[in-house]
């Protein structure tokens, strides 16, 4: 059984008089993929992007309840800074920096205080590595990534989220703007990752959901529907609402 590495407790979300997400507990496991499903609109990003508090600067936001990274507050007891080195993001659509592959991964670790190009050389590589992308980018280390294609921005931005080890990787529909081969790249290298990391993943894809993730939380209208095992849900869900859901019944 693996630990808990974030525990979400009683989360209240508003934005201004908005009510975005209702009472949200869940708790997710280290070295698993957990997947957030549901339809347009029912809160996954912002459950997700609250997790790394990407809702800091949103004018009129209020979170109440608790957010645990490892048992420590997120909103309490870590410096943002820190916060978002040990959580890292990756959104829906790649969003390399105007600048050189390497620059793009380098990035991070420079602005954390990594200065020689003896380090900074082996923190690329290794990146690169893990997000299954050397091979392609070891001869164009140099060039503009924004140059690169779609699926390889988006490993790159996986690369460059990778470059600061976080603990845990957020993902915001990383593959929805890609075709299908890239898609499955990133399935298999998410796969790979969750050796090393804990996974969340936002996904409007079921199939995605059910390939690649162990646990599955499903959301309506700001409201935690279900939440379990990927298998138990797909094939044996409890809620009347779930069944409608994945059965294509609704959304
Ligand atoms: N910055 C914001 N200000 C006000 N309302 C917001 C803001 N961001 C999101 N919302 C609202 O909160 C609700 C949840 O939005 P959210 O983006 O989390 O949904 P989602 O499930 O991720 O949807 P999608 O699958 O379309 O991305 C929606 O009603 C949305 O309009």
């Amino acid at each position: 059984m693996n630990e808990v590495k974030l525990s979400i407790q009683d989360v209240n979300l508003y934005y201004g008089d908005f009510h975005a997400l209702h009472g949200i507990s869940m708790d997710i496991k280290a070295n698993e993929i957990t997947s957030f499903i549901g339809p347009s609109g029912c809160g996954k990003s912002t459950l997700l992007k609250s997790i790394n508090r990407m809702n800091d600067l949103v004018e009129g936001c209020k979170i109440t309840g608790k957010f645990l990274l490892d048992g420590q507050d997120v909103y309490k007891d870590i410096e943002v800074n820190t916060l978002r080195k040990r959580v890292g993001m990756v959104f829906q659509k790649p969003n390399p920096f105007p600048m050189s592959v390497y620059d793009n991964i380098a990035y991070g670790p420079r602005t954390h205080g990594v200065k020689r190009k003896a380090d900074l050389d082996r923190i690329v590589e290794e990146a690169l590595r893990d997000a299954a992308i050397w091979d392609e980018l070891k001869d164009r280390l140099g060039k503009s990534a924004l140059g690169l294609s779609g699926g390889q921005q988006q490993r790159l931005c996986i690369a460059r989220a990778l470059a600061v080890k976080p603990e845990v990787l957020l993902m915001d529909e990383p593959t929805s703007a890609l075709d299908p081969i890239s898609t499955g790249k990133i399935e298999e290298l998410t796969l790979k990752l969750k050796k090393d990391y804990t996974i969340v993943i936002v996904t409007h894809n079921m199939q995605q959901a059910m390939r690649i993730s162990d646990k599955t939380a499903f959301f309506l209208l700001g409201d935690l529907i279900e939440y379990g095992s990927t298998e138990m849900m797909f094939s044996t869900p409890k809620e009347k609402k779930t069944e409608d859901y994945i059965t294509g019944r609704f959304g």
